[in-house]
């Protein structure tokens, strides 16, 4: 008789009211119209949910996620470096005061956005438990979704590499996120990058992020939520494109890796990349275009994500929007123009999952108090965002 506890039998960790096979008219089929052939350790019911939510976060094709998980601090540091920007005086205020004024951006955000292009929103543990905001999104047809990682600390003996930490405690607060409506949760490991000279990152930190990305994926998937996992390839220093492209390859292939081992279902997951690139301090950087940067892109995806994955979703990392939505646009564009016989065309919805590209000029707005201006540039970034990851308009 097979053994069964609380970790090899993940439906029953939580009641999951909504995800019964009626409301989705399937007839538990199990996982919807795709056919899969299931581990051991998965019910169809579990399978057919997770699957069913990382389909919806990438298709129809062109919608993509928001991202508006920074860490309180971030946050106010965010809110305050645009207001000095903008020439608005810069506030001091209470704990309490600053607190009022997240929930405020949270509130006016998710309040203005629409589901036209957004799928999903990521949110920090406060907006979902302090503000209650997941609802909210759930009823305007948003996924809402929970950052799942720690914070950072240093790897011992090593400068500049770090170790995510998150995962003591991780099933516990990813069932209570579900309950507040998340879906899908994410979990970004900054790696970093240099020119062959400095040598980074070193062998020890890829190991480290992708074994724990696979556990953080396991156990998501476990509380029944898509994990996304987010290799963050670091562009500040002198690594050239190349070096870019290779760390990328190596750091996303060992996380799939590990990912197997752990037994995750890659068709209920979603990878989150950084584009790779030539860094700041490199003296390709100026010339670099989108057309190179999509190529590298494209080729190194063929290369080392399992088919078996639902969709790719771009961070923006600090780019300005402009130049995130130009690589992806160029991106969409050449696996669109691909040949048929080209590996890029058995590449999976290649979409967003921006911050700041996306929010940057409504926050400009919205300091200022315009809130139709925050409005209105929401969703003319979430538009040009959605255009860019539907590939050329097909012409008459
Ligand atoms: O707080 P962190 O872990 O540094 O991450 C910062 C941001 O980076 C992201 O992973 C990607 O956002 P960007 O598109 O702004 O790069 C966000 O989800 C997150 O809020």
């Amino acid at each position: 008789m097979p053994t069964t506890n609380t970790y090899s039998d993940p439906h029953n960790l939580f009641s999951v009211p909504d995800i019964t096979p009626e409301k989705y008219g399937d007839k538990f089929s199990g996982h919807g119209d795709i056919p899969v052939y299931l581990p051991a350790h998965y019910s169809h019911f579990d399978a057919h949910e997770l699957i069913a939510v990382a389909s919806a976060l990438v298709n129809p094709r062109g919608r993509g996620i928001y991202a508006t998980d920074e860490a309180p601090l971030d946050l106010d540091g965010l809110l305050d470096k645009t207001s000095h920007e903008v020439g608005v005086p810069v506030q001091h205020l209470s704990d309490e005061a600053k607190k009022e004024r997240r929930k405020q951006w949270r509130c006016d955000v998710y309040n203005s956005i629409s589901n036209e292009h957004i799928s999903g929103i990521i949110l920090h543990a406060e907006s979902l438990h302090d503000f209650n905001l997941g609802p909210l999104l759930s009823s305007k047809g948003i996924i809402p979704g929970i950052r799942a990682n720690g914070e950072l600390t240093p790897i011992p003996r090593a400068e500049h590499e770090f170790i995510v930490q998150g995962l003591d405690g991780l099933l516990g607060k990813l069932q209570a996120a579900r309950a507040l409506g998340a879906r899908f949760s994410k979990w970004r490991a900054p790696i970093a990058c240099s020119s062959h000279i400095a040598g980074y990152p070193t062998s020890i930190s890829l190991q480290i992020q992708a074994e724990t990305l696979a556990q953080f994926a396991a156990v998501s998937q476990q509380a029944g939520l898509v994990p996304i996992v987010e290799p963050d390839v670091d562009f500040s220093r002198d690594a050239d494109l190349s070096k870019s492209v290779h760390v990328h390859e190596a750091a996303i292939s060992m996380i799939y890796e590990r990912m197997k081992a752990h037994g995750v279902l890659l068709e209920g997951t979603l990878l989150k990349p950084s584009f790779p690139q030539p860094g700041l301090r490199n003296n390709e950087r100026p010339n670099v275009t989108a057309e190179e940067i999509a190529l590298a892109t494209a080729t190194m995806l063929t290369r080392c994500v399992p088919i078996a994955v639902a969709g790719v979703l771009f961070l923006s990392g600090g780019l300005s929007s402009d130049t995130a939505t130009s690589y992806l646009s160029a991106l969409n564009e050449l696996v669109a123009s691909a040949p048929e016989r080209s590996a890029l065309k058995r590449l999976p919805p290649l979409t967003f999952s921006f911050g700041r590209a996306i929010q940057g000029d409504a926050l400009k707005c919205w300091v200022k108090g315009d809130k139709d201006g925050m409005k209105t540039m929401l969703a003319k970034w979430s538009k040009i965002s959605a255009d860019a990851a539907n590939g050329p308009k097909v012409k008459n």
